[in-house]
């Protein structure tokens, strides 16, 4: 027998990320699961000095061997995503992987939604995970091959009083299986992933009222999701062990 072992113990060791929203709830997972596993990572959202107390919290955890940096960054402005893609590749020589995290919405019943807020939410979940792609592609994945995810929410069935981000999310969606054709003989795959219900104290901070344990009881397993479990599925779709798989969608837990 000739077989060879996907996982090795620095997986991702020599690589580069680069994780939006990566200073709080999901994306802070990912990006310590990443950094455990040897890649450096730049972790980017609005909130700068948030965003830089996070790095320097997760650089002195003993356990991780890949260094963090913080690059401040709204995706919903171009000239900032063209920023950040462009001083990762001066700093760090490339870009390996991207993972669209930053994001999110507020409840209201559609019927209440103003255009600001409409706007706001599509421009954030939908036009600014394009615009991380489109750039990242242009930077360097274009010529360079990479792997991308982008993170939705669990809208099959519907998003309901989140109309807007159900709709911008099952948007980036279908964008993700046309750029998994378009740029697949480039070298890049790119996949989005769900996170079931998964509770952290700035994620719970959006709502008016306890929506998590509201979700509890319909989700299969009983219980809520840990960010923790959201970042192993990411790391296992962005390592050699995913090479086959793109334009895929992948939930860590669903009730659809
Ligand atoms: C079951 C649980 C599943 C969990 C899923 C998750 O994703 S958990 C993760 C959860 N994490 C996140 O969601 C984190 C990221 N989320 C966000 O940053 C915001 O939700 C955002 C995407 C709306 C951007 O907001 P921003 O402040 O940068 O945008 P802006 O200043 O440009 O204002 C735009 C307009 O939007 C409107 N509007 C905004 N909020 C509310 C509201 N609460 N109420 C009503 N309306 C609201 C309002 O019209 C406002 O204009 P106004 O009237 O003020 O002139
Ligand atoms: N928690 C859950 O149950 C679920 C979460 N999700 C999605 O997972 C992702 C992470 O959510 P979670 O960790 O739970 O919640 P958080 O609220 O902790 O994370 C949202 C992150 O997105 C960043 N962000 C928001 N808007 C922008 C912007 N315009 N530009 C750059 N960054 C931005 C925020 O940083 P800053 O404010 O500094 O910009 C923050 O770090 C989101 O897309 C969310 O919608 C999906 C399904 C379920």
């Amino acid at each position: 027998m000739n077989i060879t072992s996907v996982f090795k113990p620095d997986l991702f060791t020599g690589k580069v990320a680069i994780v939006t929203g990566g200073g709080t709830g999901i994306g802070a997972a990912i990006t310590q699961e990443l950094a455990h596993l040897g890649c450096d990572v730049v972790i980017a959202s609005r909130k700068e000095q948030r965003l830089k107390e996070a790095a320097d919290q997760m650089n002195a955890n003993p356990n991780i061997k890949g260094r963090i940096t913080a690059i401040a960054c709204n995706i919903r402005q171009e000239e900032q995503v063209k920023n950040l893609m462009q001083s990762v590749v001066k700093e760090f020589g490339k870009i390996d992987f991207l993972v669209n995290n930053g994001g999110g919405q507020f409840q209201c019943p559609a019927e209440n939604i103003s255009m600001k807020g409409w706007s706001a939410v599509i421009d954030t979940n939908l036009t600014g995970t394009f615009l991380c792609c489109q750039h990242a592609f242009r930077e360097w994945m274009g010529a360079n091959g990479g792997v991308i995810i982008n993170i939705v929410v669990d809208m099959w069935r519907g998003f309901v009083f989140m109309s807007h981000s159900g709709a911008a999310r099952s948007a980036v969606d279908n964008l993700t299986k046309t750029l998994a054709l378009e740029w697949a003989d480039k070298g890049i795959r790119i996949n989005s992933v769900a996170p079931g219900t998964i509770y952290s104290e700035t994620a719970a901070a959006n709502y008016p009222t306890d929506v998590f344990s509201a979700s509890r009881e319909v989700q299969p397993t009983g219980r809520l999701g840990t960010p923790e479990e959201v970042a192993a599925l990411v790391c296992f779709i962005l390592s050699p062990a995913a090479a086959f798989m793109t334009g895929i969608f992948a939930s860590t837990c669903s009730h659809s």
